[in-house]
């Protein structure tokens, strides 16, 4: 229980959030039509992600979850009629940052160029403020000591936890994270949860996940996906804010439901 009210209460990692001014964006995916060698994956699929929220979406492993990410971060390419939609009016090219299921470090880079990769890819100069917050980043999600280690030297856990610090680090209004705790323990997991609440606060994220705790703990949106074409079910919304207490009993109550949607 000491351990459950510590992880509820404030991080532990010591550095405070960075705040990073973006304007919250809106975001709607509609009429998404995609299939894979005739097989319909999905078809006349909408999700809408808020201003500024974490929209988690659940789902049976292969009904579509990674792809729909893949598809509002232009790297899948749907079929008409499907249509993104922004609420300024402008495309999302250059303004989303991913965080994929494989970490995807370059292995040549140290742990802290790998987090001030995005700078480093568009030929900026990586300013002492920049090198700053990334350690900062880096000692946020517990890796403090490791920015000159090679990828190759750190767990699996690790690992993600400098892809989390990457994604953490990129100024961008919409964040997609697909999975982004599931190579950790139970405990650095909870805390991560909360680095990731804490720092991401007014972006507006789109979060895949197959644990509703966490779902919950850090959504404020959850929609489940289900079926074969995939649809998106409507959304549950957790009270208060996140990162919400583990043993709220909301909480619990709502997982109960959130695993009726699941079993479908
Ligand atoms: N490039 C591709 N070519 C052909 N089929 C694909 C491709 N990418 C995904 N699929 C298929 O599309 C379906 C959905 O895959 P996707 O990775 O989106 O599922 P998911 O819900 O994210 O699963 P998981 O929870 O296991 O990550 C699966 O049947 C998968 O085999």
């Amino acid at each position: 229980m000491d351990q459950i009210d510590r992880v509820a209460g404030a991080s532990p990692f010591r550095s405070p959030a960075v705040p990073l001014p973006v304007a919250p964006l809106a975001v709607r995916v509609s009429s998404a039509r995609l299939t894979y060698g005739g097989d319909v994956l999905f078809s006349d699929l909408t999700l809408t992600l808020e201003a500024g929220r974490t929209t988690c979406l659940l789902g049976p492993s292969g009904v579509g979850k990674t792809t729909l990410l893949r598809i509002l971060a232009g790297l899948a390419e749907p079929e008409a009629p499907t249509r993104v939609e922004t609420d300024d009016g402008l495309p999302l090219a250059g303004r989303i940052a991913y965080m994929a299921q494989q970490d995807l470090l370059l292995p040549w880079l140290s742990v802290l160029d790998n987090v001030l990769l995005g700078d480093r890819l568009r030929r900026k100069r990586v300013t002492p403020e920049q090198a700053a917050r990334a350690a900062a980043l880096l000692d946020r999600v517990g890796l403090a000591g490791r920015e000159g280690d090679r990828p190759a030297t750190l767990s699996g856990g690790q690992r993600q936890r400098v892809a989390l610090a990457r994604t953490l680090m990129e100024d961008k209004p919409l964040v997609l994270m697909d999975e982004p705790f599931s190579a950790l323990d139970a405990l650095t997991r909870l805390r991560l949860q909360e680095t990731a609440a804490e720092t991401l606060v007014g972006r507006t994220v789109l979060m895949v996940t197959h644990d509703p705790l966490e779902a919950l703990r850090i959504g404020d949106r959850l929609h489940v996906m289900t079926g074969r074409p995939a649809s998106v079910g409507p959304a549950l919304t957790p009270p208060g804010i996140a990162p919400r207490r583990v043993d709220d009993p909301a909480l619990l109550a709502l997982q109960a439901e959130l695993l009726r949607r699941l079993a479908g």
